[in-house]
């Protein structure tokens, strides 16, 4: 994993948190997992087309050498006081029947890329519980990391969990790399 300080400006932090305050929806999981309170965000889908968005695929794109074309539809993510996401994995699983259906045309999910977009008063950490380590919401942080180990296998250590926000409200935003080209 892989942390970057101040990867995005006060004012793009400012400009997202807002965008997100406008629209958004509750969040979805991808495979039912029988808990109802699993993921209680909201989430905002940003047209790619958005100047931010647009601003962004490009600059992650640079950065992570990975073509813009693999990227998919930047994402917002907003926790209220007791929201939270609780542990998961970014990929897909194989062995679920899911799969196909999200994984058919731009295959696997490679990495993630995450941003905070605000410090939270308090809880709302990001817990990765098999590698132990916590990350801290801070306005501009990127966070970034493979999904995948080097023969393409879904790494499970990748695990985390976005903790309950104890007071104030969190911010977010992913944007997440497929194996191969988005739609
Ligand atoms: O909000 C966080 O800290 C993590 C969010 C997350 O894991 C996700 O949206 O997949
Ligand atoms: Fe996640």
């Amino acid at each position: 994993m892989y942390i970057l300080p101040n990867f995005l400006s006060g004012e793009q932090c400012a400009r997202l948190i807002d965008k997100i305050e406008t629209q958004h929806r509750p969040s979805t999981i991808t495979g039912y997992n029988g808990d109802d309170v699993f993921r209680t965000s909201s989430t905002c889908d940003l047209s790619p087309r958005d100047p931010d968005a647009a601003d962004l695929r490009a600059r992650l794109s640079a950065l992570s050498g990975i073509p813009e074309s693999h990227a998919e539809p930047l994402q917002g993510q907003r926790y209220e006081v007791g929201q939270e996401f609780k542990a998961h994995t970014d990929y897909f699983e194989p062995d679920r029947p899911e799969f196909d259906q999200f994984c058919s045309v731009a295959g696997q999910r490679t990495w993630t890329y995450m941003m905070y977009l605000n410090a939270v008063d308090a809880g709302g950490a990001t817990r990765f519980k098999v590698a132990d380590k916590i990350v801290q919401p801070e306005a501009g942080k990127l966070i970034c990391w493979n999904n995948l180990r080097p023969d393409g296998s879904p790494n499970a250590a990748t695990l985390h969990h976005a903790m309950k926000v104890r007071k104030g409200a969190k911010y977010v935003l992913t944007q997440w790399f497929r194996e191969k080209p988005w739609g």
